[in-house]
């Protein structure tokens, strides 16, 4: 291949479907940085697909960006969405925010539900879907009364803080079911925000024993006939926490992957090559 060939003629030699994986923004000492965490990396890879980290983009790049893409893997970070996208204010100013990211994934979020391009939303990723969508979240879920604290305990080990921490009911019908069976799963819980209006059209896919919705899948646009194949999943919960270990985590990773695989197969029958300057 030549090396000097252009990305569109480079991705079309990969069978690999290429999965956008949205990065944080973090000072670190004087120098602003993009970063992503090696699990969401890892877990992209376990789905068989070619995870492709892409930097705070601005409004002009994310087209140029979402033609790159057969899939999007919205991660989850100790950051939350910012209230004024559901038109509050900051109730708690000492949790981190994330600005930059909230102005790239929205947008992305709602190109991507335009597209049909599949995505798994995890945690602050399955929030960021419901805000851009048009849905709002608690800010504190465990200063609700009637509800679990669905925190971490920063101060145990990391095995303990991703541990299985409470049941979900998943409900029948849905993509969930289909992949993993309705009734109880078990799994892992690290987020102090949670969904308080679920946004139009979302289907709920599992809830929490406090009655939380904590999975969702998005159907097409209204009027839309939803494609085959189509998987756009948001889940409150880490599956790529130890993914290899969890029979849950490789079968909503395998699906996922399969996904992209088909939305790559339908969509780039042909590559064409974008002239260079
Ligand atoms: N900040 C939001 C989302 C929480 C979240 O994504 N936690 C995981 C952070 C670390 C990781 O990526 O595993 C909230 O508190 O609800």
């Amino acid at each position: 291949m030549n090396a000097a060939a252009p990305a569109s003629v480079l991705l079309a030699a990969s069978d690999r479907p290429v999965v956008l994986v949205p990065a944080c923004n973090r000072q670190l000492g004087d120098h602003p940085f993009h970063i992503c965490g090696q699990k969401y990396i890892d877990a992209v890879r376990l789905a068989g697909a070619l995870p492709l980290v892409m930097p705070a983009a601005t409004p002009d790049e994310l087209a140029d960006l979402l033609a790159l893409a057969d899939g999007l893997l919205l991660t989850g970070s100790p950051s939350n969405v910012h209230p004024r996208h559901f038109d509050e204010g900051v109730l708690n100013p000492e949790l981190p925010l994330d600005p930059r990211r909230d102005e790239m994934t929205l947008p992305l979020i709602r190109a991507a539900r335009e597209r049909g391009l599949p995505f798994l939303a995890i945690c602050r990723g399955f929030q960021e879907v419901n805000v851009a969508l048009g849905g709002a979240l608690h800010q504190a879920v465990q200063d609700l009364p009637g509800h679990l604290d669905h925190r971490e305990d920063k101060d145990a080990p990391v095995d303990v803080q991703y541990g299985l921490a409470h049941p979900l009911q998943v409900e029948a019908g849905g993509l969930l079911a289909t992949l993993l069976g309705a009734g109880e799963i078990q799994v892992n819980s690290l987020h102090g925000q949670g969904v308080k209006r679920l946004a139009p059209g979302l289907r709920v896919e599992a809830r929490a024993p406090d009655g939380l919705i904590e999975a969702f899948s998005v159907p097409p646009p209204e009027g839309e006939a939803a494609e085959a194949g189509r998987f756009q999943l948001g889940v409150q919960w880490h599956p790529e926490w130890k993914a290899r270990e969890n029979p849950i985590s490789m079968t909503l990773l395998r699906a996922f992957g399969d996904a992209c695989r088909s939305f790559r197969e339908r969509t780039r029958a042909t590559v064409p090559e974008r002239p260079r300057p």
